[in-house]
């Protein structure tokens, strides 16, 4: 029996994947070296006691999966992506675990621990050069091809922009790109990324909403690529192609799979991943060409007493609420996303603080405004909102969400219910500080 025992010591030591066992409440009872470094980094206080307590911040749905398992033994979930950091784009990569929960018995459960960072990394690569070849070699029938100018106004005009816009001749041609997207989820600053991005890369790629002429709404596939040009002509004379093409047939049959893993389990918004993916994007594109983009964190007041009021059920009622009114206080190409707990966050490309300042108060007076009906009970809330614009000092997604949550505890302190902020002009030397009081405003 020792023997076997000393065996199994030997292989959690060796083997090369995280192991922890734990109760039912998440209280770790046996973890292996390779799994204390890799949770080390969500740690509080320098100790691992509880695996849902340290993962509470980056993947509460976790604990909820495990207290929603009813069998008595098998496999609670496989492979759940959770991400540790942002990362900051060309220096570091955005750290992710791929974590497998198991039930072993009424007293006990595992979890395996794998850092698939690098993983995660490659899949990236491929997709894109995936939906390229998608995009190039498929579908022949369903795609508008047109040619832009060289700000991204339409130049040319054929009969597929008909087929799949409902557009004429007339209504299109010299019309910004714009024109084909509905209205909040593309700004100029986009178009304008997405031709330097083409001209940089041969090709720019993305999915998002488009809309017909009548109105109506697509999902869409849009590719633009610089037109072959010899090295004398006149940059004037530099266009681009535009592909089109209507997925809204494919983007439904993989909705339920992308919505899983990119989105909050409680509130449908945006979880903390997708939040992150999104913002190291949209600083990939400031770093390339600097413009406006803010940052909002909203944290509910005095949530412990409403869970302890009105119940846990109801507190899950009030944070679904949250979400819903952030998401209908904002455009498509704003990013809102459940952060954790009752920590709400929305990234705000192309959005100066002015700008930010503004939807903060109109989250704020939205959410004073209301009451959630949970049962039979009518319950009022209130946020603190912290809002951190992009400056010249902020190199990492961390470090501008880091502002922003120095900033909601400002608010905090300052009586909950309002907003402060921070403009990123100056902000390592005060980051690296050693947590002062929080400046602000
Ligand atoms: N109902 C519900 N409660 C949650 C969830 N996630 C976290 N909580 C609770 O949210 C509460 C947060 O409490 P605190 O961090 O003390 O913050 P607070 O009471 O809002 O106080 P202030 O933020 O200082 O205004 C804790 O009691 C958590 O248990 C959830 O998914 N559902």
């Amino acid at each position: 029996m020792e023997e076997e025992y000393e065996a199994l010591l030997q292989f959690l030591y060796l083997v090369p994947v995280g192991v922890v066992q734990f109760a039912p409440d998440g209280t770790i009872g046996m973890l292996n070296p390779l799994c204390a470094q890799l949770l080390m980094p969500l740690s509080s206080h320098g100790g691992l006691d509880n695996l849902f307590d340290a993962l509470e911040q980056v993947a509460p749905e976790l604990r909820n999966m495990a207290n929603n398992f009813m069998a008595t033994h098998g496999t609670i979930c496989e492979g759940q992506r959770v991400q540790l950091s942002a990362g900051i784009p060309g220096k570091m990569d955005a750290r992710m675990l791929s974590v497998s929960l198991f039930r072993l018995d009424g007293k006990r459960l595992m979890a395996v621990i794998t850092d698939i960072t690098q993983v995660v990394k490659r899949e990236r690569q491929l997709k894109q050069s995936e939906a390229w070849f998608n995009a190039v070699l498929t579908g022949v029938t369903d795609y508008a091809l047109m040619s832009l100018d060289k700000s991204g106004r339409v130049e040319a005009w054929n009969q597929s922009i008909a087929r799949v816009t409902g557009h004429t001749e007339r209504t299109v041609t010299g019309c910004e790109l714009t024109l084909f997207f509905s209205p909040g989820s593309i700004t100029s600053d986009r178009v304008a990324d997405r031709l330097r991005e083409a001209d940089a890369n041969g090709w720019s790629l993305d999915n998002g909403w488009c809309v017909r002429a009548d109105g109506s709404r697509f999902w869409a596939n849009t590719m633009i690529a610089p037109l072959a040009r010899d090295d004398d002509m006149p940059e004037e004379e530099k266009g681009y192609a535009l592909i089109v093409r209507d997925i809204t047939d494919k983007r439904e049959a993989g909705d339920s799979v992308m919505r899983a893993s990119a989105c909050d389990f409680l509130t449908g918004i945006a979880n903390r991943r997708t939040f992150f993916e999104a913002a190291e994007l949209e600083l990939e594109r400031w770093r390339r060409f600097p413009r406006p983009l803010s940052l909002i964190a909203i944290d509910a007041d005095f949530f412990k007493n409403i869970n302890d009021t009105w119940g846990h059920a109801a507190g899950d009622d009030v944070l679904r609420n949250l979400a819903l009114t952030l998401a209908a206080n904002v455009r498509e190409i704003d990013v809102v996303a459940r952060m954790g707990g009752e920590e709400f966050a929305a990234l705000l490309p192309s959005t100066d603080l002015d700008g930010a300042l503004r939807l903060a108060e109109r989250f704020r007076v939205a959410v004073e405004g209301q009451r959630v009906r949970s049962g039979n009970d009518e319950i009022g809330y209130t946020v603190s909102i912290g809002v951190a614009s992009m400056g010249p000092g902020i190199t990492g997604v961390d470090q501008l969400m880091k502002l922003a949550d120095r900033s909601l505890y400002a608010a905090k302190k300052a009586g909950r219910n309002c907003i402060r902020h921070q403009h990123a002009d100056h902000p390592l030397p005060a980051l690296q500080a050693a947590a002062p009081e929080p400046a602000s405003d």
